[in-house]
This record gives C-alpha cells, structure tokens and sequence, in this order.
C-alpha cells in the first residue's frame, strides 16, 4: 500500500506485484466478462484484506488446546456498511464481503449521464442506519469525474455519521479525486491505480474501458 502525496488519505497498490498483475488482466481488451467479473471479485478480496491492517485491533485471551495465550481480532472489521454501487461494483463487492463477511450492505444505483455534463441519475437507495463505531465502505471500481461518488457520499452521510468513510476502487483519474476530496475531504480513498487523465468522454486514461459493460454487456435501449 502507497500513500500518494498529492492527496490526503489517498492509497494505491501499485507496490503490489499481485494485484497490478490482476489490473493488468482487467485493461486488457481481450479479456472477456467472466475473467473481467473474476478479476474484479479478487481484487475486492485483496484490497479488503490489505485495509484491515488500517483497522483497529484488540488483545484478547483463548485458550489452546494446551495452554493458555494472548491473540488478537481485527475489532473494527465487525463494524463495516458496505455501499454498493451499481452496477460494476457487484463483482467487487463480492470480494470484499469475504473478508468483511459481517457487513452490513446498502445498495445505490448511480447512472451517469453524457459529457459534458455527467449527470447523475440515482433512483434506488437501499442503506442500513450507520452508526458512530462504523466504517462504510463505498465500493465502486471507477472514479473518473468524481461526479458519481460525490452524490452517492452526500446520499450515504443522511444515514448517520460513521466513525470512517472508505471508498475502494480499480482505478481513479487524479480530477475526480481532486473533486472528490474538495468536496468530503473526510473520505479516504483505496484504489488498486491512480491513472493518468480523463478523456473528453469522461473515460479514464490508460483505464480499462466501461467497467459496467465489460462485466455484464452493453445495456440497449428498446
Ligand atoms: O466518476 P464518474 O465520472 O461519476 O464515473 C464513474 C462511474 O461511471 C461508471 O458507472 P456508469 O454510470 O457507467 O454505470 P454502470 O456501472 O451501470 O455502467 C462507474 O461504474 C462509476 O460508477
Ligand atoms: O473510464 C471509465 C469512466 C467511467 N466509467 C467507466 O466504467 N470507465
Ligand atoms: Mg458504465
């Protein structure tokens, strides 16, 4: 895990040979949906496992079936809200729930509209009473204008105040991490890469494409 200094509480894993091997099957136009869903539940799983070593732990005492001894739990990791993001955060989601296998989960839909403008469209809700000892984690893979994170957070906070505000990505263009963290400089922010820029599209550069299509297909409109 590399803190990255242009931001505050801003993470990547560009240390970590594994998970850039698995990015690197997910840019790769020719890898098709189930290895693109696959990547992207082992990279939930990964970066779940690499965020608790940011959790709270506690000392407590069991017994082997010899003697007694001290061992620890990971407290605050039977304290997560996750928020899922539809639709491409479903697969990391997944991921990230074996690790966080008590969380409790809330579901958002968030469509993004056309450039210039990206409005954001969020018409279901679904999110559990937060509570002050809790750390809600927001699950979406990509974080290109911001916009979509922006909204879902402001969404997310009306449901109590939690005691961390997570957001786990793939990848995140440095403008809507800028944005993003103008706007709830509270959010820490894990992403497997932070990628060079935006296009004139709004799409992420090098990136990996439409993360929602390349997992389920390009929705039409009938
Ligand atoms: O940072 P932003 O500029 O807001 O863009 C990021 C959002 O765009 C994608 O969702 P999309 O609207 O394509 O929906 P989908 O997941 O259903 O494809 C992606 O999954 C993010 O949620
Ligand atoms: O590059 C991008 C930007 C937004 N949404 C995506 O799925 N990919
Ligand atoms: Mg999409």
């Amino acid at each position: 895990m590399k803190r990255d200094e242009r931001w505050e509480g801003v993470y990547s894993f560009e240390d970590s040979p594994f998970i850039m091997e698995i990015l690197t099957e997910l840019r790769d136009e020719n890898t098709g949906p189930i290895a693109f869903r696959k990547g992207l539940v082992k990279l939930g799983r990964y970066m779940a496992y690499e965020i608790t070593k940011t959790m709270a732990t506690e000392k407590v005492l069991i017994r082997t079936p010899l003697e007694e001894t001290e061992g620890i739990i990971v407290k605050d990791r039977r304290n997560v809200v996750i928020i899922t993001v539809l639709r491409a955060a479903i697969p990391l989601m997944e991921g990230l729930i074996k690790v966080f296998e008590h969380a409790r989960v809330g579901i958002v839909s968030a469509s993004r509209g056309k450039a210039p403008k990206f409005e954001i469209e969020m018409k279901y809700v679904k999110v559990p009473r937060i509570k002050a000892e809790d750390t809600v984690i927001i699950a979406d893979p990509m974080i290109a204008t911001g916009s979509t994170l922006i909204k879902v957070l402001g969404e997310v906070k009306k449901y109590g105040k939690a005691k961390r505000y997570v957001i786990v990505g793939v990848l995140a263009a440095p403008e809507g991490i800028t944005r993003i963290k103008e706007a709830h400089p509270d959010v820490e922010m894990f992403v497997a890469a932070i990628d060079r820029e935006l296009n004139d599209k709004g799409y992420i550069l090098p990136g990996l494409g439409d993360a929602g299509d390349r997992a389920f297909g390009e929705p039409v409109k009938v």
